[in-house]
């Protein structure tokens, strides 16, 4: 697991760090790290590092420090550096006057066009961690002119650190160099922040438990289900689905392919698309109601299944199990307009929510607004399940205030039919006993990885999303060998 930090508990880590340290010594090791992110940059773009151009933004605070003091170790290796202030009272002095020692040429604000447009590389030093809101007018109009690639130092200005929100200009990084911890805007907001790198400062050991996890490939290959010698189909887990109706059947055929693909457990469907789906995969035992489906471990509800009566008693038989369910689709909708079909739940019966912000909308009564994280957490808290909130990064949060973050590889997953996978995919986990939390979290990590690998036949769909999964799953085991 990757760890994420709050900005409220990096300063506080900082803050213990820095009274252990000589003065200086944490802002030298962030901008030498700095520093070679943008020679290696500059080598990437231009070939070379020594005679090429550099422009620093640099702010009032220790982030406009961190770039003044990294054009100093570039000064070094022979690059042109000129630093524009946008606030030259405030300009971090010390590592002003080095810059000036070395060689570094400092220009105004009227005379930065010039420089920014013969830029090899430009670097955001405007604001960090202490800075909430869209750039203020004078840096908005600077990096309006920049068409350089930029290096963001801890995080591209202008997007807010611990939500990823972006609120009006600010900058898009095709790198972004962080210091001592990942934040939560690295996770949230990977358009903006391009690469993401960090840089050790020797802070791990002073941050606490990590507010937010990130899953890598090697969590996800540990915990997923692979059959050993003695497993048979029922040991994997049985995973029943209630998806789909006769006239649109696609959301059944889709949500059970993912299943069977997902893992070797047995799947057993359940509803009025039974016969397409026996016919497009023979190895699922289908039948036409949720009361004569025989025992599953866990059940996957809700796409296609409609928001009406049918659709509200089969959501009430399927709680009533005493078996995981993941409610997805329709089955979020009726618990929003009817939550008392949640009476019929055991209170220790795990419940995963997958919903969209629409479907948010309406389970919470307001959008998810721009803090994604609080926004999951609170519904979490409310349905006392964990809550899967879509949305281009998705964000899983369990009840006990575990929150997990998948950042996306590109933003095609958003077709018709990619929930129904990932529903499956979340169904074929909570079967096999998965804590719910990391089955959501495996499953969204597998789902964004099939889609990756499903557009590179493009143009893809939520079938071809379903193929990809055995080959998501081998890359998976691949790389955490
Ligand atoms: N504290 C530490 O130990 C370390 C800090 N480091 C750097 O220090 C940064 C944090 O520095 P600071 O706390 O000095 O603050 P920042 O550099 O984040 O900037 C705060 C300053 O920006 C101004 N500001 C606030 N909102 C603004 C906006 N929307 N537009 C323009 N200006 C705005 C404020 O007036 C304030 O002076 C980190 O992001 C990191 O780059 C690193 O050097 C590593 C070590
Ligand atoms: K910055």
């Amino acid at each position: 697991m990757q760890g994420i930090w709050t900005t409220q508990r990096i300063r506080a880590a900082e803050d213990l760090l820095l009274a252990r340290t000589p003065d200086g010594e944490l802002m030298r090791r962030a901008s030498f790290g700095l520093a070679a992110q943008i020679a290696g940059l500059l080598a990437e773009e231009t070939g070379g590092v020594s005679g090429r151009r550099v422009v620093l933004l640099v702010g009032s605070g220790n982030n406009g420090g961190d770039a003044l003091w990294a054009g100093v170790f570039l000064r070094r290796r022979g690059v042109a550096v000129a630093a524009v202030l946008l606030n030259p009272e405030k300009a971090h002095p010390a590592g002003l006057a080095a810059l000036r020692r070395s060689g570094g040429l400092v220009v105004s604000v009227v005379d930065s066009p010039q420089w920014i447009a013969r830029a090899d590389v430009v670097v955001d030093g405007i604001v960090g961690i202490s800075a909430r809101g869209p750039l203020r007018p004078e840096a908005a109009k600077l990096v309006a002119q920049v068409e350089a690639p930029v290096v963001a130092v801890d995080l591209p200005s202008g997007v807010d650190p611990d939500t990823g929100a972006v609120e009006g200009p600010h900058v898009t990084a095709a790198r972004t160099v962080t210091f001592g911890a990942l934040k939560p805007v690295h996770a949230l907001a990977p358009q903006e922040c391009g690469e993401v790198v960090l840089v050790d400062i020797g802070l791990r050991p002073w941050l606490e438990e990590p507010d937010l996890q990130r899953l890598e490939l090697a969590d996800v290959a540990e915990v997923w289900p692979i059959p050993g010698p003695e497993d048979d189909k029922y040991t994997q887990g049985v995973v029943g689905i209630a998806a789909g109706s006769a006239t649109y059947p696609g959301a059944a055929v889709l949500a059970s392919g993912s299943a069977v693909r997902a893992t070797a457990g047995m799947v057993r469907y359940a509803g009025h698309a039974a016969d397409v789906v026996r016919s497009r995969w023979p190895e699922i035992v289908a039948t036409g109601s949720v009361t004569d489906a025989g025992r599953v471990q866990a059940w996957v509800v809700g796409p296609g299944i409609g928001t009406g009566g049918e659709g509200r008693e089969i959501l009430r038989h399927i709680l009533g199990q005493g078996v995981p369910v993941c409610a997805d689709a329709d089955a979020t909708t009726i618990i929003a307009h009817t939550p008392e079909v949640l009476d019929a739940r055991d209170p220790d019966t795990p419940l995963v929510l997958t919903p969209h912000a629409g479907e948010y909308e309406r389970l919470m009564g307001r959008r998810p607004g721009t803090d994604r994280v609080a926004a999951a957490r609170d519904a979490a808290k409310k349905y006392d399940a964990v809550v899967l909130l879509k949305g281009h990064c998705t964000v899983i949060a369990a009840p006990d205030g575990r929150v997990a973050v998948n950042t996306p590889r590109g933003s095609w997953l958003a077709t018709a039919g990619s929930g129904d996978v990932l529903t499956g995919l979340v169904g074929s986990l909570l079967a096999a006993r998965l804590d719910p939390w990391l089955a959501a979290a495996a499953a969204a990590q597998v789902h964004s990885l099939a889609g990756a690998l499903a557009a590179e036949e493009v143009p893809t769909s939520a079938s071809g999303l379903v193929d990809a999964i055995p080959a998501a799953l081998r890359l998976i085991r691949a790389a955490s060998r």
